[in-house]
């Protein structure tokens, strides 16, 4: 049975998880509803502060979220309760620092494959990788919120893997499709500063009323439909209205919220905070305190295992820019090199991400 096979489930032990929700509920909820509330009031912001989320995200869990993979990947496979691997001392002797060195070869053979080939297709097809980046963030956006309502909030109406992907579908068409609807010249514009340092170009077509009636129409249907099945395979109908609350707080966020800034706090304040609520869940030590009731150690182990590959991406960007044909020396110029960077990174970080929620028996 499906829910069975869910090894995550054993390993969010709950004693930890009061502290872990600080992550998961209020980290998320409160900055996506404040915005909201602001922005659908008539707030305005002028255009540069629009680029501060992102900017923060380079050492605000965003960039650093996926830098901690490495420790991530043979924790998980290692799982609870078994030897931990012995990942500040790969290179002893012993079982667990060969189990180590086995699995940070593993995340480093993904990375460094996965990411030069997809960097290669940014400066041969842009367009194309473009368009790859919006769908695998969409893919792994949405991957990332089945997690914290299986594991955290025990959402039991997605129990089943046809539903799980249904929300997944849902999860992520919100940061991914609906800023197209209510900002098409302001999304087209940030798809621009992705393609044009490759000298490529963006269609006029996605862009249409035409286009978006349909898109509209196609998001509003498949959430509605998953929530209804949701709903009906719910026991718990509490989990339910928390996902229902937070599918509806995300379509009036994304409608309200001009995109960059949406997008931006989005990755800082939601999607990351809540894949290292993931992470610190999978850390024996980190759980120890976590049982205690204590975030802060949690964090700060992980702030210490993510430093050094932070610096080492932040170093990629810049080369990036350095090697980009034809970079744009403004704000919204350097925003778009640090996106390509960042989905170079993506395609590994989500071979990883999707590797955990196989083990955890997601998929
Ligand atoms: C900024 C922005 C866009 C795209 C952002 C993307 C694609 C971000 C991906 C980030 C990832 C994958 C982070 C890692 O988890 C859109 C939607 C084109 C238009 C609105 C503004
Ligand atoms: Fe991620």
């Amino acid at each position: 049975m499906a829910l069975a096979r869910e090894r995550a489930d054993a390993r969010v032990p709950p004693a930890a998880r009061a502290p872990l929700r600080a992550l998961v509920v209020w980290v998320p909820w409160l900055p996506v509803g404040v915005a909201t509330l602001a922005f659908a009031g008539g707030l305005s912001i002028p255009p540069a502060w629009r680029y501060a989320p992102l900017v923060v995200s380079v050492v605000a869990f965003g960039m650093p979220h996926g830098a901690v993979d490495w420790a991530a990947l043979p924790r998980a496979a290692a799982g609870r309760g078994d030897d931990s691997p012995d990942l500040r001392r790969p290179w002893r002797r012993t079982a667990a620092a060969r189990f180590a060195r086995r699995w940070l070869a593993v995340v480093g053979v993904v990375y460094l494959i996965a990411g030069s080939v997809y960097a290669l297709v940014w400066f041969r097809a842009p367009l194309v990788a473009a368009g790859a980046f919006l769908a695998l963030t969409w893919f792994h956006w949405g991957q990332g919120e089945i997690h914290p309502l299986r594991a955290v909030l025990d959402a039991d109406h997605l129990d089943a893997r046809w539903r799980r992907g249904l929300t997944l579908a849902v999860r992520g068409a919100l940061p991914m499709g609906v800023p197209l609807l209510a900002f098409p010249d302001r999304y087209r514009a940030v798809l621009t500063s992705f393609v044009a340092p490759f000298g490529g170009s963006v269609p006029a077509w996605p862009f249409t009323a035409d286009a978006r009636l349909a898109l509209g129409a196609a998001l509003g249907s498949l959430t509605l439909a998953t929530l209804a099945v949701g709903y009906r395979a719910a026991a718990d109908r509490r989990a339910w209205v928390v996902d229902a609350g937070e599918t509806g707080l995300l379509w009036a966020y994304f409608l309200a919220v001009p995109p960059v800034f949406a997008v931006g706090l989005y990755f800082c304040c939601w999607h990351a905070p809540r894949h290292v609520a993931r992470v610190i869940a999978l850390d024996d030590r980190a759980v120890a305190a976590l049982e205690g009731g204590r975030l802060a150690p949690a964090l700060g182990r992980f702030a210490r295992e993510a430093a050094v590959p932070t610096l080492v991406a932040l170093v990629g960007c810049a080369g990036l820019w350095w090697v980009a044909p034809a970079p744009e020396p403004t704000l919204a110029g350097a925003t778009g090199v640090y996106l390509v960077a960042i989905a170079v990174l993506t395609l590994p970080h989500v071979v990883v991400v999707t590797w955990l929620d196989r083990i955890a028996g997601y998929w």
